[in-house]
């Protein structure tokens, strides 16, 4: 009984020639039938999708408002995702200072307020990093940028104790940043005085070496051949990470031809500085570390900490861990100086300004200190303008929720990515009147003395902020007042920057290139 219906409905699953042998009349009864049950199958699909697309229109999950997006992939094409800013500017000024926008099957919540960015980042809920199966590609399963839990909690602190009793900020580094600058001086600004001349990957290469001899406790000349070939892989990884990004967002992708993902050149680049310099790097350290004794730098702290800890501080861990500090400690500080010099060279009332105070303060004979940074608010303004309108992190790093939460009246669901628009916060006309014009005054009182501004946030805020934030501060000081102390730094005649950024670096913004002309001044 039960199967009697099964039996009779057979025939009509199956094809034409199932109806071979019946009358005619039985025959358009069945095709009739067919065709019946292929509409309502159509009718039901069709009925599901528009409820689908109702639901989400109508349905009470009280999240932020965003731009609609298409089906499953939702706003992914749309997004420029080597500017991200961009795109999330874009949208706020049309749906508010808190917004939702779907990419594939991320949700992102994003936040162009600085009190919200404060409330969220500040709080338990957003203080995870977003997980994707591309990511174990770029070990960004482990080290520290890119990890949620104990094994980030762990390693933030680890890490920050150790740089800190390295000197990150203090004696032991300013005397590293010191050499590096005067050879920055002597090998490139001095030789090319009174030329036109751009500020070259020799730059990078400084910032690079001073995060070196943090790490493994080893300098080399900023002319080196080494360190020049990783940063140009950094670079290049950068580009062909526009596309990977939007992979991590959408994994569905990676499944695509290799000649359309370009996965293994992505693998091969990565690879690159690990197998060049870190790898060997950690087995010298290994042949020669005291396991038990002081150590000499943080990759000896990472293997004394690997042998209490084998299953946490793994061999990919603690490449994944210094590899952290330079991809985030070395292009940033080396743009925000690219900046730094480029505002100088096009505001010579600002740049007349810092060197007055210099000479007030340090004089012409001795090298800047981190002490004199407390007599010298026109400075401390000049960086933070630089800053401000450089944001060369426009969207800092994404953090994800752990938890539902209420902000700003709305629900951020669990597991979003909640972002910080840093762009659209400093150049919110409303914090900072006339964004677009280069005013260091912003920053001082009405007696010259400094005010800052709590929606300036370059470095983020909250448990996740920028752990190399004391040392970045040192050098941008340090960096500009011994470059203007001894030169003036200006455009070939006839030259004038717009200020626009370098369209061919994504990520980590950088000024259109330029030349300067560094002129002694004494
Ligand atoms: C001007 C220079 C720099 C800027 C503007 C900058 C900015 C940032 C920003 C916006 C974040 C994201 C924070 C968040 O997720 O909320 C970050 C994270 C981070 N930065 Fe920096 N940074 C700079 C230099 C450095 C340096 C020199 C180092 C290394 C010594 C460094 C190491 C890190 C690390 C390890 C993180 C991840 C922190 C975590 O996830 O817990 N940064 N930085």
């Amino acid at each position: 009984m039960k199967f009697s219906g099964l039996a009779r409905s057979t025939p009509l699953h199956c094809c034409d020639g199932g109806l071979q042998g019946r009358s005619p009349s039985q025959r358009g009864a069945q095709r009739v039938s067919l065709g019946f049950v292929m509409f309502v199958a159509l009718l039901i699909v069709t009925l599901s999708v528009l409820a689908a697309a109702v639901y989400s229109v109508f349905k009470k999950d009280n999240h932020p408002p965003g731009p609609r997006g298409l089906p499953l992939i939702g706003q992914a094409l749309s997004i420029d995702w080597g500017h991200q800013d961009r795109s999330f500017t874009e949208w706020s000024r049309r749906y508010g200072p808190i917004l939702k926008v779907t990419a594939g099957w991320e949700t992102m919540i994003v936040l162009s307020d600085p009190d919200l960015i404060r409330e969220a980042f500040n709080g338990p809920m957003a203080v995870a990093r977003q997980s994707s199966p591309g990511f174990e590609l770029i070990y960004a399963d482990k080290g520290m940028v890119f990890t949620s839990g104990e094994i980030w909690h762990q390693t933030r602190r680890f890490t920050l104790f150790h740089l800190r009793n390295f000197g990150m900020g203090r004696s032991r580094s300013v005397e590293i940043i010191h050499d590096q600058i005067k050879e920055f001086m002597e090998e490139v600004l001095e030789p090319n005085k009174g030329q036109p001349r751009s500020v070259d990957h020799s730059l990078n290469i400084a910032i690079l070496n001073i995060l070196w001899a943090l790490v493994a406790g080893e300098i080399v000349s900023i002319k080196d051949a080494k360190l020049l070939k990783i940063i140009e892989k950094q670079e290049e990884f950068f580009k062909e990470a526009r596309l990977f990004f939007l992979m991590a967002n959408v994994p569905g992708l990676m499944l695509l031809p290799e000649w359309i993902t370009g996965i293994n050149k992505i693998r091969a680049i990565f690879h690159y500085p690990i197998d060049q310099l870190l790898l060997p790097a950690l087995e010298s350290h290994r042949r020669t570390v005291d396991l038990t004794g002081e150590p000499r730098d943080y990759i000896d702290c990472l293997l004394q900490e690997q042998s209490r800890q084998p299953e946490l501080f793994t061999d990919r861990h603690l490449l994944r861990c210094i590899l952290d500090l330079f991809t985030a400690g070395f292009d940033t500080t080396a743009s925000t100086l690219r900046w730094a010099f480029c505002f100088l060279c096009g505001h010579q009332e600002v740049q007349q300004r810092l060197h007055d105070e210099i000479l007030r303060v340090i004089g012409r004979e001795r090298p800047p200190e981190l002490a004199d940074k407390a007599s010298m608010p026109y400075t401390e303004a000049f960086l933070m303008e630089t800053q401000r309108l450089s944001n060369i992190a426009g969207i800092g790093v994404a953090h994800v929720s752990t938890a539902e939460f209420q902000l700003g009246g709305y629900t951020v669901p669990r597991g979003a990515q909640v972002i910080s628009n840093l762009t659209a916060v400093h150049l919110d006309g409303r914090l900072f009147p006339e964004p677009q014009r280069f005013r260091p005054e912003r920053f001082l009182d009405e007696r010259g003395q400094l005010r800052p501004s709590r929606a300036l946030m370059p470095f983020s805020v909250g448990k996740r902020s920028c752990l190399g934030e004391t040392l970045a501060r040192t050098e941008l000081f340090l960096f500009v007042t011994s470059v203007v102390q001894r030169y003036r730094l200006r455009f070939p005649d006839g030259f004038q920057h717009d200020f626009a950024i370098n369209e061919s670096k994504p990520f980590v913004k950088e000024p259109s290139p330029y030349q300067l002309i560094p002129e002694r001044r004494w």
